[in-house]
């Protein structure tokens, strides 16, 4: 089993992340971290925060010599914006009149809609939304990519698993269709700005945040996950919190702004016959083959051997610059809503977070199914599964399309 836990806000001095369960001598590197949370900072529509902020990455345990020693590693994302909020964020009390002097630290009294502070104020008692936004903030998100970096390197030492996503909408500018993109395809993606697969999906969705933002407006999207090279039979249909599908949908939506997860077709498969929503199996000389992955790779709440494939829908950012309707709790009065700098469209950023849960989740139904103290156990186990299955394992997994 695998666990894990972030803790900081956006403005404080780092973020923290824990993951327990880790077998030793998984290869991890602070440069591996380093390299995903880059990606994470990039995507066209960002706001001026991710151009002068820095991800400062230290592992602080949990790795000697590059390779994970099997207790539990912790990795520290230090905010390089902290010198700034030092007084604002301060652990420890702070002289009040130090505090009142502060233009920063002014109560934020007109909550967003769409975002925490209206609820998070009510639920902790605060007239302020300062200390609500701090951790709602997708800040946060870059302890899960930190996270996510030792999953996927987990992934691919034990099984040579990879994960790949991509966007497939911004607005209303939908990627065109055609096949899906393998991990050869992974640094064209990253080179698009919007981290689309194609440059004509590129051109109309880097186009759709530039209007939003001549407009003054903000906008979501969809990104999808693959996971390639996962062997059948992760996750189960014997209970509820076994099955695969259900711990990723919960894991995506707990992103920040994910409002929709689909497992495989998802909501188009509900609109098709039984006859043409599923995939057919056919014999092969070694395995069988199935004609489609409709499925996503998963049925029954376990992986079944063909590409896994999820989606997340991200609604538009909530802090919108020509500001939402709202009431001002110091006064109860109509008033607009915050907004001083943010982003136009977080939903390349999005798709980096996305793949680092769905990167948890399978590495945490892995270490379920095949324990091992050490990478080298854990392939052992996984490779006499290989064998005992070698008759009914997908030959090659299906063609599908984005
Ligand atoms: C990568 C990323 C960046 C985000 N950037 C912003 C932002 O700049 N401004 C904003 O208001 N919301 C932003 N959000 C969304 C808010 O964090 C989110 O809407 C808020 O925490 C409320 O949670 P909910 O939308 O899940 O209900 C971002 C989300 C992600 C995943
Ligand atoms: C800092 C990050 O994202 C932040 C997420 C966020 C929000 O409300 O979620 C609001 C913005 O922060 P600020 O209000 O300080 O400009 C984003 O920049 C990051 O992703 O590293």
């Amino acid at each position: 089993m695998l666990r894990w836990l972030t803790a900081g806000e956006s403005h404080g001095p780092a973020l923290v992340a824990v993951l327990e369960g880790l077998p030793a001598g998984v290869p991890v590197t602070s440069s591996d971290i380093a390299t995903q949370l880059a990606r994470r900072r990039l995507g066209y529509g960002r706001g001026a925060r991710m151009k002068f902020e820095q991800d400062k990455v230290s592992i602080l345990g949990g790795i000697r010599h590059g390779l994970s020693l099997g207790g539990p590693v912790a990795i520290e994302v230090g905010n390089t914006e902290w010198p700034k909020w030092e007084q604002i964020m301060s652990a420890d009390p702070i002289d009040e009149d130090v505090l009142a002097g502060l233009a920063r630290n002014a109560p934020l009294t007109r909550p967003r809609p769409g975002h925490a502070d209206l609820a998070g104020m009510q639920k902790y008692g605060f007239a302020d939304a300062r200390p609500i936004l701090e951790r709602a903030s997708a800040r946060e998100t870059a302890a899960r990519v930190a996270l996510g970096t030792v999953a996927q390197q987990y992934l691919r030492a034990v099984l040579g698993a990879e994960v790949v996503s991509h966007v497939v909408s911004i607005g209303e500018a939908q990627a065109v269709a055609g096949p899906l993109p393998t991990p050869a395809d992974r640094d064209a993606i990253d080179e698009s700005p919007v981290r689309a697969y194609d440059a004509q999906s590129t051109e109309r969705m880097v186009a759709e945040i530039e209007a939003a933002k001549a407009d003054g407006d903000t906008l979501g999207g969809v990104v999808e996950v693959l996971v390639y090279g996962l062997p059948p039979g992760l996750g189960s249909f014997v209970h509820a919190d076994r099955k695969l599908d259900a711990r990723l949908a919960g894991s995506l939506m707990s992103i920040q702004a994910i409002k929709g997860v689909e497992v495989g077709d998802g909501f188009l498969t509900a609109r098709r016959r039984g006859s043409a929503a599923h995939d057919e199996i056919d014999p092969t000389e070694n395995g069988v083959s199935r004609r489609s992955n409709r499925a996503g790779g998963i049925e029954g709440g376990m992986t079944n051997g063909e590409v896994l494939r999820v989606r997340a829908a991200m609604k538009p950012i909530s802090t919108v610059p020509r500001a939402l309707a709202t009431v001002d709790v110091s006064t109860g009065e109509r008033a607009q809503a915050i907004h001083q700098r943010s982003d136009v469209c977080a939903v390349p950023a999005a798709g980096v977070v996305a793949e680092a849960m769905v990167a948890l989740v399978v590495a945490d139904a892995v270490t379920e199914k095949f324990g091992g103290d050490s990478v080298a156990e854990t392939v052992r186990n996984v490779q006499s599964y290989l064998a005992a299955i070698a008759a009914t394992r997908p030959a090659a997994p299906a063609a599908a399309d984005r």
